[in-house]
């Protein structure tokens, strides 16, 4: 059985599967499609184990780095047949892969299938990339009855099974020992990075940022994402402004640790969402849609978009408002194990009928 992962998220969400897995003995190839260059599993709670790098870095067309990942994959799938091809979420390393297994007749497992925006263009393009992937899925793990029903309405051929996401099992895990730590000025942590916000979005958001560090409504934390063009543009839209640090992207802990010491976290990163719901820290979506209304109905997370009168508007209302519970609408951090329990089932039915006709011979 074979593991792809090409993203920091990808990493962290994985890793908990990757060790319920091993934990049963079944022992995942690891392979790494170079997406994010230079990741370091271990930064994000998958271990030291060996793994396989495609060097594949991701592109600035998501569509041509799909089929890099595919070529890349698929001799390496025909030499290694394994039996199932494990991918997460919708980056185009997961559809990539998801094509080649696709292309080799090997099964598909999809690792949060079944979220959906209900928009192909927010976020593009990773509401194309879960759908295809769900479409040429054998087993999809859908992380809440919700992502299931996503699901069942495009009546998807596969198994579905709701194990919750396993990014509850990394933040948990993450979060362990780590207080939550008040600040003693309001601070804001930020992080933007989604491709529809490359363009005005960042633009508007630096706006708001500006002003609200200008106004000293509160200190501005910003952390930089592994995208090199990315943090170029960020960096370029605040230079010069008093009141805003820059951090590089950093290991999942540290991230942990920085939002339990922000008063509120601005971003438009799906799994902040989940993380900021889990430790009852409130965060505000630089989105137009999220694909996580679970979120949204904790009330912990708020969807405002990127107009930058809303956001210095929302920051406000926000630190007015009392700090909220942690709430658990994605899971209670064993999805791994059921995934592993899952697969294992699976690999041992689907070696059951080559059992039957070696046992009639
Ligand atoms: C459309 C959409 O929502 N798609 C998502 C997208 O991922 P995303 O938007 O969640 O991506 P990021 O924001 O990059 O990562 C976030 C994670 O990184 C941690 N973090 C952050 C800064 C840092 O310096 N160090 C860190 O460790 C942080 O705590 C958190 O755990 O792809 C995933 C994979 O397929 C999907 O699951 C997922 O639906």
């Amino acid at each position: 059985m074979m593991l792809v992962a090409g993203t920091r998220p990808e990493a962290i969400k994985l890793s908990p599967v990757a060790r319920s897995l091993r934990l049963r003995g079944l022992d995942p190839q690891v392979v790494l499609t170079g997406q994010h260059p230079h990741l370091d599993l271990a930064d994000y709670g998958f271990g030291h184990g060996p793994h396989v790098e495609l060097e594949c870095p991701g592109q600035a067309d998501p569509i041509a780095h799909v089929g890099a990942v595919a070529a890349a994959l698929r001799p390496l799938l025909e030499q290694a047949q394994p039996e199932l091809v494990i991918v997460q979420g919708d980056t185009s390393s997961a559809f990539g892969a998801a094509r080649a297994a696709g292309a080799a007749r090997i099964a598909v497992a999809h690792v949060e299938a079944g979220l959906r925006s209900h928009d192909r263009r927010q976020p593009w393009p990773e509401e194309d990339f879960r759908i295809a992937i769900d479409s040429g899925s054998a087993i999809l793990f859908a992380p809440t009855e919700l992502s299931a029903a996503n699901l069942r309405r495009e009546r998807i051929g596969g198994q579905i099974h709701v194990t919750g996401n396993t990014g509850i099992d990394a933040v948990l895990r993450a979060s362990n020992g780590i207080e939550r730590r008040a600040p003693a000025e309001p601070t804001l942590l930020v992080t933007c990075h989604r491709r529809e916000n490359w363009g005005t979005g960042v633009a508007h958001v630096a706006d708001a940022l500006r002003l609200v560090a200008e106004q000293r409504i509160a200190r501005v934390e910003l952390i930089l994402h592994p995208n090199p063009d990315l943090a170029t543009r960020v960096r370029a839209a605040l230079a010069g402004c008093a009141g805003i640090s820059f951090h590089p992207p950093c290991g999942h802990a540290d991230a942990i640790r920085a939002m339990l010491s922000a008063s509120l976290v601005l971003s438009d990163s799906g799994g902040m969402q989940e993380e900021a719901a889990v430790l009852g820290v409130p965060l505000l979506i630089l989105r137009g849609r999220t694909e996580r209304p679970e979120a949204i109905a904790t009330g912990n997370v708020e969807l405002i978009g990127t107009d930058s009168g809303q956001i210095v508007a929302a920051v406000r209302r926000s630190l007015a408002a009392g700090p909220p519970r942690p709430a658990m609408p994605f899971g209670d951090g064993r999805a791994g194990d059921r995934i592993a329990a899952i697969v294992d089932h699976w690999l041992a039915n689907r070696a059951a009928p080559h059992a039957a006709a070696v046992a009639a011979e």
